[in-house]
C-alpha cells in the first residue's frame, strides 16, 4: 500500500493506491483506501485490511455521535484523538494500522498520522504504507506551500504513481481527493498503466516509431 496526505495554502490533498495483498498474492486491485467519514473529513488506510476497515468505520460512527451531542462537527484533532485513544487501548493485542485523518475545520487544513503503536502526529506531509519511501522521494522534491490546486493534486498523483511502479505491494489505480473550506471532492481515479504511458509516451507502442 501507498497512501499520502499533505496540507498546503489552499487545502489538503489525499492520494492512495488500490492494491490489497496476501503475501505475494495480489488479492485485489480495486480496494478503497480512503474512507469518507463526513463531508469535511477523510481517513486513509494502510496495514491490516480488516483492522483498518473496522476501526475507521467505527471512527465514523463516533464522529457522528459527537456531532449529535455537541451540535457541532468534530475537529480534525478531536477525530484523530478518538482513533488514537482506541488504538492505544488495544496496544500489544495485534492490531496493524497506519492511518491518516485529514480534513478542514475552523483552524483550516489539518492532517494527523495515527498508528496501532499509539502514535498520533500532526504534520504537513505524510506518506504511509509499504511504498511510502518512494512516495516521499517525489512528494518532498515537488512540495511547496503555495502550490496551485491543480499542481498540488498532480504532485499527489505522481508520488503514488512512482510508488506503485517500484513497490510490488502497491498498484491498481491512483485516487486523488482534495479537501477545501467547502469539504472534500474526488479529483481523479486513474489506472497506473494509463498514467505510465501518459508520463512516458515514448514507451507506448501506439505511436509511430521515430524516423
Ligand atoms: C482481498 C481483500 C483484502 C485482503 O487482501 N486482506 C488481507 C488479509 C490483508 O489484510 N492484506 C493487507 C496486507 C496484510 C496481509 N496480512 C497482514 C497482516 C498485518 C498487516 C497487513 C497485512 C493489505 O492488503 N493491506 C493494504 C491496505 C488495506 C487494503 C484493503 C483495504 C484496507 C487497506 C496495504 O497496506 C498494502 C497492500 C501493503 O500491505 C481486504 C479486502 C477488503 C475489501 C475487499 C477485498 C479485500
Amino acid at each position: 500500500t501507498t497512501t499520502l496526505a499533505f496540507i498546503y495554502k489552499d487545502g489538503v490533498v489525499v492520494a492512495v493506491d488500490s492494491r490489497a495483498s496476501m503475501g505475494p498474492y495480489i488479492s485485489s486491485q480495486t480496494v478503497k483506501k480512503v474512507i469518507e467519514i463526513n463531508p469535511y473529513l477523510l481517513g486513509t488506510m494502510a496495514g491490516g485490511a480488516a483492522d483498518c476497515q473496522f476501526w475507521q468505520r467505527n471512527l465514523g460512527l463516533r464522529c457522528r455521535l459527537h456531532e449529535l451531542s455537541h451540535k457541532k462537527r468534530i475537529s480534525i484533532a478531536g477525530a484523530s484523538k478518538l482513533l488514537a485513544n482506541i488504538l492505544f487501548s488495544y496496544r500489544g493485542m495485534g492490531l496493524s494500522m497506519g492511518t491518516m485523518i485529514a480534513g478542514w475545520d475552523d483552524s483550516g487544513p489539518n492532517v494527523y498520522y495515527i498508528d496501532s503503536d499509539g502514535a498520533r502526529l500532526k504534520g504537513q506531509r505524510f506518506s504511509v504504507g509499504s511504498g511510502s519511501t518512494y512516495a516521499y522521494g517525489v512528494l518532498d522534491t515537488g512540495y511547496k506551500w503555495d502550490l496551485k490546486k491543480e499542481a498540488a493534486c498532480e504532485l499527489g498523483r505522481r508520488a503514488i504513481y512512482h510508488a506503485t511502479f517500484r513497490d510490488a505491494a502497491s498498484g491498481g489505480t491512483v485516487s486523488v481527493y482534495h479537501i477545501g473550506p467547502d469539504g472534500w471532492e474526488k479529483i481523479s481515479g486513474d489506472d497506473v498503466n494509463d498514467l505510465h504511458y501518459a508520463y512516458y509516451p515514448e514507451q507506448s507502442t501506439q505511436q509511430t516509431p521515430p524516423e
